[in-house]
């Protein structure tokens, strides 16, 4: 009996176990009973359960002609309430069950002796390397991209390392399957496709006791939070809470291209309703169904929200706004702004990109910033994000006085082009871009009077960029740039082929969702991805490791320059004017070596003394994927 006392059992109302004589020298060196299986809770119970751990055992139940009912399978009904004890052993089965800590078939033969495997694993033992390549091999005979997303979320949940680093390592053709384009069809279907869940999920129906759902997530030492709403995912509008494939994808990134631990990382998605009616009527829907909460309610459950977090995990939490509607996004980051480290991805990480791109293909086309015009189809987050870090940067770097500089930037909404006669009825976003003009409705129009040198679409809505738009551009200049950078894939204003082919070869482009190579000509294009993915892993980096306590725009600024820097004459000759993934680690280093010098220079950084080499310490924070031996 005594040493029955070790044997794990479910419930001691209704369930309980016999031992095998292997079971109890596993369990007897370690065992812990616990009511989760968590990490965090087991640091608890380590501390406070071993007193409590040994609970006197029911005599063994046995059902039905002698069969055990171990974990209540047999007997427990739905009208009987079953405690849900679990054992966390983070050895033999759990171990394998384990996503942090699971190796697969690379444990070796003396871990699989050590921690209870034997037998578990056919016996072959194979290298972290030889797993991603079967991986790999496994996700290219997938065609539908969906069942590749499937496939890496699967690996995600159950070997952590091993998909960091078929990531890291193939980034280039994994990232359209974990993020653009593929994320937006998962957050489509994320209701019948929704296996595990991979963050938080705040409703209104948790009002009053966010603190204590956030401390139900099982990892204390967060870092960063993604956070949506789900009203504005990608450009494919509202998916209410289904937009949680964004923080989950995003954050997959913070680790991969970042190096930001992914136990320090929680998505959340904010839960208020959904205005998608088709979601709405869909049994399989995951989220609230009801209209979305605005006004008061809203702003009361997101306030709630952000004060719990800083209670929870105080004042360096970065909290990265993303793919709320812009009716949200510009209150939310102006409020938050002011108390915690917070960062709209969409409006500002958005244009530290495309900043970026814009200063790198400068080499290509000559002259400075201020000798351009740029045209925006699109006039919400991203567009008047971009728009405003292009007339700070000329400011900066330039001394052009703002409001020259802002003159210099045109921008059409759905209504046509933003022109003073319009100034009352703009939203408070709109108004420093209504110039003297008079109306344009139509963007062909918009090209032939304003002759921009650069085109930027913002708008959410494919295809806008029409053969016109786009021959327009052409007849203007000798190397138009045209940026495309509505996500995903069908919401891009032009593709590609269309940018090259209208423009007989000369355009420069880059769109917000990849596009492969075209062939025009005789030659072939590479067409560069524009998108905020280069900023937002390197960006938080940056400022989780100084400390920093409040996002500065001089600190954008500095991520698009450190991001400009990173492309090499071998890539202007290509006509790309971002840099290509692969080095990705190397490039998120240098931003956030960068951002971090900018947080200790403007007094922002509390990680003190401020480190001599800035790259290399960010180098040395990054998170690496490879297995660690077990002991
Ligand atoms: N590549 C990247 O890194 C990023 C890409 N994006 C993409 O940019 C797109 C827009 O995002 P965001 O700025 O946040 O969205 P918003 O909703 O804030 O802004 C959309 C803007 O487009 C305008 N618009 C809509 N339809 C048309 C149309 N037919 N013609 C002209 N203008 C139109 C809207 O006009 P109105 O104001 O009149 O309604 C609004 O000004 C999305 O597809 C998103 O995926 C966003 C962030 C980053
Ligand atoms: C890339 C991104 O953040 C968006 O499309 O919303
Ligand atoms: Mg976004």
């Amino acid at each position: 009996m005594a040493s029955l006392n070790r044997c794990i059992f479910l419930n001691k109302t209704h369930i309980s176990s016999s031992c095998s004589p292997l079971s109890l020298k596993r369990h007897s060196e370690s065992l812990k009973l616990s009511s989760v299986i968590s990490e965090r809770n087991d640091r608890v119970l380590m501390e406070s359960s071993l007193k409590d751990s040994v609970l006197e055992l029911d005599p063994v139940s046995a059902v039905n002609d002698g069969v055990l009912d171990f974990y209540g399978e047999v007997m427990a009904m739905e009208d009987q309430g079953v405690t849900p004890w679990t054992v966390s052993v983070a050895s033999g089965y759990n171990l394998l069950r384990n996503p942090h800590h699971n190796k697969g078939l690379a444990f070796t033969d003396k871990e699989r002796d050590t921690h209870y495997l034997r037998g578990l694993l056919p016996p072959t033992v194979i290298s972290q390397d030889l797993q991603v390549k079967k991986l790999l091999y496994r996700i290219r005979q997938y065609q539908v991209p969906l069942q590749k997303y499937m496939a890496m979320m699967d690996l995600q949940e159950s070997n952590e390392k091993l998909f960091y680093k078929l990531l890291i390592e193939h980034v280039e053709e994994l990232l359209p399957v974990v993020y653009t384009p593929t994320v937006g069809e998962a957050c489509q279907k994320y209701g019948s496709i929704f296996r595990r869940p991979q963050g938080l999920y705040i409703s209104l129906r948790e009002k009053g006791k966010i603190l204590e759902v956030l401390r139900n997530w099982p990892e204390m030492g967060i870092q960063v939070i993604v956070v949506t709403d789900g009203e504005r995912i990608l450009g494919l509008g509202d998916l209410g809470c289904q937009g949680m494939g964004i923080p989950v994808g995003k954050l997959s990134l913070y680790s991969a291209l970042g190096g930001v631990r992914p136990s320090a990382c929680l998505p959340v998605t904010i839960d208020v309703g959904t205005n998608n009616d088709k979601l709405l009527n869909d049994e399989f829907y995951i989220g609230l169904r009801q209209k979305r909460a605005t006004g008061q309610e809203y702003k009361e459950l997101v306030h709630e929200f952000m004060a719990a977090v800083k209670q929870n995990y105080g004042e360096k939490i970065l909290i990265q706004f993303e793919d709320f509607a812009n009716h949200n996004a510009f209150d939310l980051l102006e409020k938050y702004g002011k108390t915690h480290l917070v960062f709209n991805d969409d409006i500002q990480g958005t244009a530290s990109v495309v900043l970026a791109g814009l200063i790198a293909a400068l080499k290509l086309v000559g002259g400075t910033l201020a000798d351009h015009k740029f045209l925006f189809l699109g006039a919400g987050e991203a567009g008047t994000g971009i728009a405003e870090l292009i007339a700070l940067e000329m400011f900066k770097k330039m001394n052009t006085p703002l409001e020259d500089a802002r003159k210099k930037i045109w921008l059409v909404d759905s209504k046509g082009l933003i022109v003073s006669s319009r100034k009352e009825s703009l939203q408070h976003f709109k108004k420093p871009w209504a110039h003297e003009h008079e109306p344009i409705q139509d963007l062909v129009d918009a090209v032939k009077d304003i002759k921009p040198t650069v085109l930027i679409g913002t708008s959410g809505v494919g295809r806008t960029f029409t053969k016109d738009v786009v021959e327009a551009m052409a007849a203007i200049n000798k190397k138009p740039i045209i940026l495309a950078l509505s996500n995903p894939t069908s919401q891009s204003e032009c593709t590609a082929e269309e940018a090259y082919t209208w423009t007989e070869g000369r355009a420069i482009f880059a769109s917000g969702s990849p596009f492969d190579p075209v062939e025009y000509n005789g030659n072939v294009f590479v067409p560069g991805q524009a998108n905020n993915a280069y900023i937002f892993p390197g960006f938080g980096l940056g400022l989780i490791m100084s400390g920093t306590i409040r996002v500065r725009d001089d600190m954008l600024l500095a991520a698009s320059e450190a991001l400009a820097a990173q492309v090499t004459q071998e890539n202007l000759d290509k006509g790309l004017i971002f840099p290509p993934f692969t080095n990705i680690r190397k490039i998120s280093a240098n931003i956030a070596a960068k951002v971090a010098a900018k947080a200790y220079e403007l007094g922002l950084a509390g990680r003190l003394p401020q480190p001599k080499d800035l790259v290399k310490h960010a180098e040395s924070c990054m998170y690496t994927p490879s297995y660690p031996n077990y002991r």
